[in-house]
């Protein structure tokens, strides 16, 4: 039997102007962290809410593919960290002249720094092998995973508290260290601690990496356009 409407539906009245305020804010001031962690443990009830967070994002045919690996062991970070390491030398090579040097003063982790580390990995099998929404694109499971990840993210802002992405490993790496099953896909590295302190733009704008794109220049209407598609 179908549940009658009125029992499951809520009203949807827009925010009130504080609110929404608040829900941009978290937006627009959200910044990826690599140095500006403190080194106070975050709480258990803090990270609870974190992940409750990323546990209420989108997920094709309500899939939740996701795991969360909490990494707080300073060896395990150490060993993640020398992985990054290794890469990011790889990385660096792959930059010529000038942009290789600025590649190489830039700071791309906080694994050390931070005192919580969360793996989150996509589980393509969680809900067998045929798929709501996901039958014509196997990407849509990790895609999925991802939201719970700028879930997490937007509610650490709220919180006082700064993650950082770091995705400079080999896969094989990562998966070694945490034992992590082949059939698993690693999604993200997360570094987490609290911060008294954000850059106010993208630390890579500031340092002259590359700025933000001009979003009207980003935005077709009715067609792709292919003159203006390549920034
Ligand atoms: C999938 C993915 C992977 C990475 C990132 C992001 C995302 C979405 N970012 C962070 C990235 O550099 C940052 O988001 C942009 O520079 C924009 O800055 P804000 O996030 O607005 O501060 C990132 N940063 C970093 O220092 N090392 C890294 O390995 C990565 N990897």
């Amino acid at each position: 039997m179908r549940p009658d409407p009125k029992d499951v539906l809520v009203h949807a009245q827009a925010f009130s102007a504080t609110e929404r305020e608040a829900v941009y804010r978290a937006i627009e001031t959200r910044r990826d962290v690599r140095d500006q962690f403190l080194p106070e443990p975050l709480p258990d009830d803090l990270i609870g809410r974190l992940l409750g967070a990323a546990h209420n994002a989108p997920s094709v045919g309500f899939m939740q593919p996701w795991n969360f690996i909490l990494v707080r062991d300073p060896d395990v970070r150490e060993a993640a960290w020398r992985a990054f390491s290794r890469a990011n030398e790889e990385a660096a090579l792959m930059f010529d002249g000038e942009r290789r040097d600025t590649y190489r003063s830039l700071k791309l982790e906080g694994i050390r720094k931070a005192p919580l580390s969360i793996c989150v990995t996509c589980d393509p099998d969680r809900a067998g092998s045929v798929v709501l929404g996901r039958t014509h694109n196997p990407k849509m499971d990790a895609f999925s995973t991802v939201c719970a990840v700028q879930n997490l993210w937007l509610a650490a802002r709220a919180e006082g508290v700064g993650v950082g992405w770091v995705s400079i490993f080999h896969d094989a790496d990562i998966r070694a260290l945490l034992r992590i099953p082949e059939r698993i896909e690693i999604v993200a590295w997360l570094c987490l601690g609290f911060v008294d302190e954000l850059y106010r733009e993208p630390e890579l704008a500031v340092k002259g990496w590359r700025q933000r794109l001009p979003l009207d220049e980003l935005v077709f209407h009715d067609r792709w356009q292919e003159a203006d598609a390549r920034l």
